[in-house]
């Protein structure tokens, strides 16, 4: 058993590249919103990259992505990975909700239109909707961790970003829908990671001290949280994490596979 489930009551995992690599099933989503839009698509390489702030800003992402790819100016050297979550509205013209072609700086973020946004947005919930585990895999691990920690009783809880709608259908897909007493979405609560509300919530629902609980995550978004919240934290460095080493973020220890949790 790792030192840091040492007196631990409770659990919390993440989903998205902690316990499951979405991206195939994300990725295939996202372009086919953004083929529906007539946009050029983006590829699973730089979805993975822009997954971690749930489903809206991963559309803004990419809208982003597709407005200079269109414009000719898209940039490796952009940083669109952890980038701007506020969408502002901008000029409406050839395309609907993509304003004039951009007079951009290379790197400069395009202003993208709130409905044109909206609009993605729900293509992206219906493609994805349509079967979130197809291309789905648990990481290696993931399944020894879950049964162990159920063996040992302790209260497993699972907060994503990821809209609620989607954790039935994928968790029921690996048989691994009782495995958790609590699970909250990026649409559960008004506020998601990297702030701390949901940890806070499911800690009271089980009535465990903060210090007395662990989360799990792949991304600085988790360990944001869950220091944030009192929690101890554990890092996984193969999921998503806009690019960067998910250690830079300080996690109070890193394991390369959950096997080593239990
Ligand atoms: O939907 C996302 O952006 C990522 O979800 P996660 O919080 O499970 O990593
Ligand atoms: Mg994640």
């Amino acid at each position: 058993m790792h030192r840091l489930l040492e007196g631990v009551s409770l659990v919390a995992f993440d989903l998205d590249g902690t316990l499951i690599d979405s991206v195939p099933d994300l990725a295939v989503a996202v372009d086919a919103s953004l083929v529906e839009l007539g946009l050029p698509v983006a590829g699973e390489a730089r979805v993975r990259d822009w997954v971690g702030n749930g489903s809206l800003v991963l559309m803004e992402r990419a809208l982003r992505h597709a407005v200079l790819a269109r414009s000719g100016e898209a940039d490796p050297a952009t940083d669109l990975r952890g980038g701007a979550v506020t969408p502002s509205l901008g000029a409406t013209d050839a395309i609907p909700g993509i304003g004039p072609p951009l007079r951009s700086v290379p790197g400069a973020s395009p202003d993208i239109d709130s409905a044109l946004l909206a609009r993605a947005h729900a293509a992206f919930l219906a493609h994805y909707g349509r079967d979130p585990g197809a291309h789905t895999r648990l990481y290696p691990g993931v399944r020894e961790c879950l049964d162990a920690l159920r063996e040992k009783a302790v209260p497993l809880a699972l907060v994503t970003n990821k809209p609620y709608a989607f954790i039935a259908p994928i968790l029921t897909g690996f048989g691994l829908e009782h495995h958790f007493a609590l699970c909250l979405g990026g649409d559960s609560l008004p506020q998601k990671k990297p702030d701390p509300a949901p940890l806070r919530h499911v800690a009271a629902h089980f009535g465990v001290a903060p210090e007395a609980c662990l989360m799990v995550g792949d991304s600085r978004h988790d360990i944001a949280a869950g220091r944030a919240a009192g929690f101890r934290t554990l890092a996984v460095p193969y999921g998503y994490n806009h690019g960067e080493p998910v250690r830079d973020s300080g996690p109070d220890a890193v394991v390369e596979s959950l096997a080593e949790l239990v």
